[in-house]
């Protein structure tokens, strides 16, 4: 059984999607959902699933707690769904080519510090373009940088705002993060 941990820091509804996905599947099990804030709801989803969460600090997961938990749990695969920090040099080299990330824009557009949540979909609506979409890359030690694996595009119309561009986004997300896991598990 491949075993798949969670990385978010916010709502989980990618996590929620993730785990839906998964339940009751011969081939992949989510052992692990993680976050950086105590209070992310992500939490709340996964304990709504039956799998272990575990908190953590900037400093704990640069010093190596968050590896150790990995690796106790015996994680094979790291998925970043909303995860809001830079994963350290050691984390990536571990799960090298076993981490992917999946970012609300069509990378390499709006990518990189600073561009996360409603900052990415605030950026595309101020710059005129015609259409988004969703990229899942593997993770590599730059935000944003790692090989892309899938991209999936929607419309962007004049009338639309941040808000209704998020909501096409995560539908996006919804309809393809899951799908597209399972396909690099092998
Ligand atoms: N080594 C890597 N770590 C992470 C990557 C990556 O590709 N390589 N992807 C991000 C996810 N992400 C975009 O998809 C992303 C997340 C957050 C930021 C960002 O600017 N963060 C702020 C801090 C925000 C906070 O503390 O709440 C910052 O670094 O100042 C950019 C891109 C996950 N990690
Ligand atoms: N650059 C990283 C980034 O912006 N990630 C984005 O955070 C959201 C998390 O939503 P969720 O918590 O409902 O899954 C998602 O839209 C994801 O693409």
């Amino acid at each position: 059984m491949i075993r798949l941990a969670i990385l978010a820091s916010g709502s989980g509804s990618n996590a929620e999607k993730i785990m839906e996905h998964f339940q009751g599947s011969s081939k992949a099990q989510v052992g692990l959902v993680g976050s950086n804030k105590a209070d992310a709801f992500v939490l709340e989803r996964a304990k709504k699933f039956g799998v272990p969460t575990f908190t953590f600090s900037r400093k704990e997961m640069d010093a190596g707690v968050l590896l150790a938990k990995l690796q106790e749990e015996k994680i094979d695969w790291v998925i970043l769904a909303g995860f809001l920090l830079k994963i350290p040099d050691e984390l990536i080299r571990a799960f090298s080519d076993h981490m992917v990330n999946i970012h609300p824009a069509l990378l390499p557009k709006y990518g990189g510090k600073g561009m996360y949540g409603v900052h990415v979909h605030e950026a595309v609506k101020a710059s005129g373009d015609t259409e988004t979409g969703i990229t899942i890359h593997l993770v590599n030690e730059h935000y944003d940088e790692g090989k892309i694996i899938f991209q999936a595009a929607t419309p962007v119309t004049p009338e639309d705002t941040p808000d209704t561009i998020a909501q096409k986004v995560h539908a996006l997300e919804h309809r393809y993060f899951p799908e597209v896991i399972e396909s690099l598990l092998g």
